[in-house]
């Protein structure tokens, strides 16, 4: 017997941050909502994401900064212990999935599992139920992009690390974006080693070259080696584990090879063209309402074609727009500064305007890179990779932009991003004390 069509006011398609953002917000308007997961509840990243990296990385920035200590005070050789890390990781990752679901279903979000695609502009199809709404938003986030090259089936992604039983000796990443720096220091941090292959000379090329420089300096003291301008030609399985084989003969034999060449949207099976929404590959073409080419249908997060980094506070930003629009107010999205962290070793950050932006317009930003490694903030840490970079608007004396490295980066941007939100003048931060000897209390020497 056909099933029954059940409607509601909206369906979202994956329940990710962007996903459950817009369904919470939705519901709490009274509306009738559905959501649909065909994997974890949760999505990316409480499960295979931000999260669950940051547990591992906790542990082994713990090691490494009393590794900083030795001949300072500290003597122990602390060693990481990889499988009780991860049955630490995934003590916390095993609740994520059922608790999403289950919250989403205690605040009266009726939850689909299974994979989503569109019959019709109207009609959506998940498991042998037909679900129809005056609104979609699709929010169906993005997955890892593999190599096609012979051997692909040997590469390994960010998923298979984050869940890894044993930490392979020797580990070969391919790329030069987040996902390459922050397993580079993760693994090479406890205890392996590691090689990083890039297809040109310029990792990281949203964040400046000046502080990548030094990352890339500090990632080498943890014995990390970077091989430029190899494009991989093929992945060979022998004995001990892999061979990757670039185009110009370069060679390397490791335990496993992990792609970090990028994401791709999760839009190309889920029946866009039934629906009459266009998608490129970047993902749904959206307008300034985040609409897409059909005028009932959103997408939002990753899945999002939007002009903005793929994060997950933007992924939520996004969400929550949305669900205002659906609830009538009609303005166009505008973005506040997005900060951004690579949690690698050092931690690099940015927010606002960038530094390639500023130099466009010498007469109007000044661009100020201070090596703060004297500062006793970083002196007291024994760091010695530190850059703070303030990029301040010279008509009214404000900081607009900032990027820092260092291991306290990661607090520092949110300062910085604060300051920018705000519009605080140089003049109204010399007028604010700060708690001694802290971070913030750098602040006001900055600029
Ligand atoms: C290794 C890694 C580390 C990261 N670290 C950070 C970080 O430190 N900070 C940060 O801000 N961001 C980080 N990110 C990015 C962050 O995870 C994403 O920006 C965020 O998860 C996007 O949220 P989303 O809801 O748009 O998509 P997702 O979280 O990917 O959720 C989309 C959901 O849709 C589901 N889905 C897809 N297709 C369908 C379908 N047809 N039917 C039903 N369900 C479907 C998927 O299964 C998934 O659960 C990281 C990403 C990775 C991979
Ligand atoms: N800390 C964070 O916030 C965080 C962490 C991880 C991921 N993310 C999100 O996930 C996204 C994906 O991360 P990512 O590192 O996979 O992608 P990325 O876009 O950051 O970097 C991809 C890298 O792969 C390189 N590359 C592309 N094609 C290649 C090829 N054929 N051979 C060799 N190298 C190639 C690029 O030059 C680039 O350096 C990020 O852009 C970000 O939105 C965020």
């Amino acid at each position: 017997m056909a099933q029954a069509t059940e409607k509601y006011a909206a369906v979202i398609i994956g329940a990710g941050p962007a996903g459950n953002a817009a369904a919470s917000t939705l519901k709490a308007q009274g509306k009738t909502v559905a959501i649909v997961e065909e994997d974890l509840w949760g999505g990316t990243c409480p499960n295979r994401g931000c999260d669950p990296k940051k547990i591992l990385y906790a542990a082994v920035e713990a090691k490494q900064r009393a590794a900083l200590f030795a001949g300072a005070g500290l003597d122990a050789k602390l060693k990481t212990n990889w499988p009780e890390l991860m049955a630490n990781k995934r003590a916390y990752t095993r609740e994520i999935s059922p608790s999403t679901k289950g919250s989403l279903a205690n605040s009266g979000i009726k939850t689909y599992m299974g994979h989503a695609n569109f019959s019709s502009p109207t009609t959506l199809e998940v498991g042998g139920h037909h679900l129809e709404a005056e609104n979609f938003i699709i929010a169906t986030g993005q997955r890892p992009r593999l190599l096609e090259i012979p051997g692909k089936e040997f590469l390994q992604t960010s998923t298979d690390f984050l869940d890894l039983d044993n930490l392979p000796q020797d580990i070969t990443i391919i790329g030069g974006g987040y996902v390459a720096f922050e397993l580079a220091g993760i693994a090479a941090a406890a205890g392996s080693q590691v090689t990083v292959v890039l297809y040109n000379d310029r990792p990281l090329k949203a964040f400046p070259k000046q502080l990548v420089d030094k990352l890339v300096v500090g990632l080498e003291k943890l014995a990390v080696h970077f091989v430029y301008n190899q494009d991989l030609a093929e992945v060979k399985k022998t004995a001990p584990g892999f061979q990757v084989v670039g185009k110009s003969g370069y060679t390397h034999d490791t335990n496993a090879v992990f792609a970090a060449v990028g994401r791709q949207p999760n839009v190309d099976q889920l029946g866009l063209t039934q629906a009459g929404v266009e998608y490129s590959r970047f993902g749904v073409i959206v307008d300034r309402h985040l609409r897409s080419t059909a005028a009932h249908i959103y997408a939002v997060g990753d899945a999002a074609a939007s002009p903005v980094p793929k994060l997950t506070p933007t992924a939520g930003y996004e969400a929550k727009y949305v669900a205002e629009q659906i609830a009538g107010n009609d303005a166009e999205i505008s973005y506040p500064a997005v900060p951004t962290t690579v949690f690698s070793f050092p931690k690099l950050a940015q927010v606002g305007l960038t530094e390639d932006e500023a130099l466009k317009d010498p007469a109007r930003y000044r661009v100020k890179t201070t090596d703060v490694s004297s500062w006793i903030t970083y002196k007291r840490q024994h760091e010695s990779e530190t850059l703070v970079q303030i990029i301040e608007d010279k008509l009214n004396d404000q900081v607009v932009g900032a990027a820092c490295l260092s291991m306290e980066a990661d607090e520092m941007i949110n300062y910085l991003t604060l300051l920018i939100g705000e519009q605080y003048s140089a003049q109204k931060l010399r007028a604010t004390l700060f708690a001694y000897p802290t971070t913030a209390s750098d602040l006001q020497y900055l600029y």
